[in-house]
């Protein structure tokens, strides 16, 4: 009989707003100590019975705008279901020719340009500080096995999505695209392709730690062996070339709304086929040995730490935060 345990959780953005070839269980709806999710959880079967989340980012009507996501709602209901890895989709401008509208890609990099409006961090307005390592802002481990069985997938699918890798996203506030000197200067730092949405998600996914601690010696030992520790990782689905290109038109929503439908599509594609192997995958190797990660970087407990911010943030990592009754 498959696990009820729900270990991938899976965030759907602009365009996949449901994942309706699955089967529906049911759907829930958790209070966080940060608010509502997007939209209600759905969880959602695999034909062999195993369970998956599905969180609709910008809610399921596309109400919510990407400054205005719950981010840490999203993240934290998903972890307190048990989600022990995320898969993220988003719609992305592409700043390079070759990566042509109805691509995919893997990134590995981010560059912020969100303008300091979003909430981005479990620990912002408590009395615990940490600092979370983000050099390296997707877990590579599961990038690296995704690269294999998305592009598997993208291959049985047959309509010749080509699936990029190592690529550097931008993240920007919007709502508002970019303009051209601005697009033309993302690719001068590096910029391969372009959202709205992948921060603070990522960052929060790294403070979230989706796993537990067993001892000291292996959080030391895990922290030796593998220093990137979160399970995020984010498919990027590309609808437009943006507005660098000196003789084309600059991105418009009805542009992007042309490439959204086909990529939703090829997303559910992709999404029922790894699904099944990721969920195996999360409860074996790739996944346990990268716990640990938020160990060192909270700053030691102290008496000014509040009993109100450790109850809150236990409701996410209870691994660290007791709270005294
Ligand atoms: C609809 S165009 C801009 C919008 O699309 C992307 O959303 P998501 O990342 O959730 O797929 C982009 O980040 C913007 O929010
Ligand atoms: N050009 C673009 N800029 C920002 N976010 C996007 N999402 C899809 N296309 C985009």
């Amino acid at each position: 009989m498959a696990s009820e345990n729900v270990l991938i959780g899976v965030i759907g953005g602009s365009g996949l707003y449901h994942l309706d070839n699955l089967t529906t269980i049911k759907t829930v709806n958790p209070e966080t100590p940060w608010g509502y999710p997007s939209s209600p959880i759905t969880i959602c079967a695999l034909p062999s019975g195993t369970r998956v989340a599905f969180v609709a980012r910008h809610g399921k009507h596309h109400n919510i705008s990407p400054s205005a996501v719950p981010s840490r709602a999203n993240v934290a209901a998903l972890k307190h279901l048990g989600v022990r890895a995320i898969l993220a989709f988003s719609a992305v401008g592409s700043l390079r020719e070759e990566i042509v509208p109805g691509h995919f890609a893997l990134p590995t990099q981010i560059i912020d340009r969100t303008k300091g409006v979003r909430p981005a961090s479990f620990f912002e307005g408590t009395s615990i500080v940490a600092h979370a390592a983000f050099g390296e802002p997707f877990s590579m481990r599961l990038v690296r096995w995704l690269e294999g069985a998305v592009a598997r997938a993208l291959g049985e699918e047959g309509r010749g999505v080509v699936l990029h890798r190592d690529k550097c996203i931008v993240c920007m506030e919007g709502p508002q695209f970019s303009t051209r000197a601005e697009s033309v200067m993302y690719r001068a730092w590096g910029g391969d392709l372009i959202n709205m949405s992948v921060l603070p998600e990522a960052k929060l996914a790294r403070e979230a730690e989706l796993g537990c601690v067993a001892s000291f010696f292996l959080i030391l030992e895990t922290k030796l062996k593998f220093p990137r520790c979160d399970r995020y990782a984010l498919i990027a689905t590309a609808t437009d070339y943006d507005s660098w290109r000196p003789h084309s038109e600059v991105v418009t929503a009805s542009q992007v709304m042309q490439t959204l439908q086909a990529n939703a599509n090829t997303s559910r594609h992709v999404a029922a086929a790894i699904l099944e192997d990721l969920h195996i995958t999360a409860q074996g190797d790739l996944l346990s040995e990268e716990r640990g990660s938020m160990a060192f970087s909270i700053m030691p407990k102290s008496a000014d730490q509040k009993e109100e911010d450790i109850e809150k943030l236990a409701y996410i990592l209870p691994e660290y935060f007791k709270p005294a009754n």
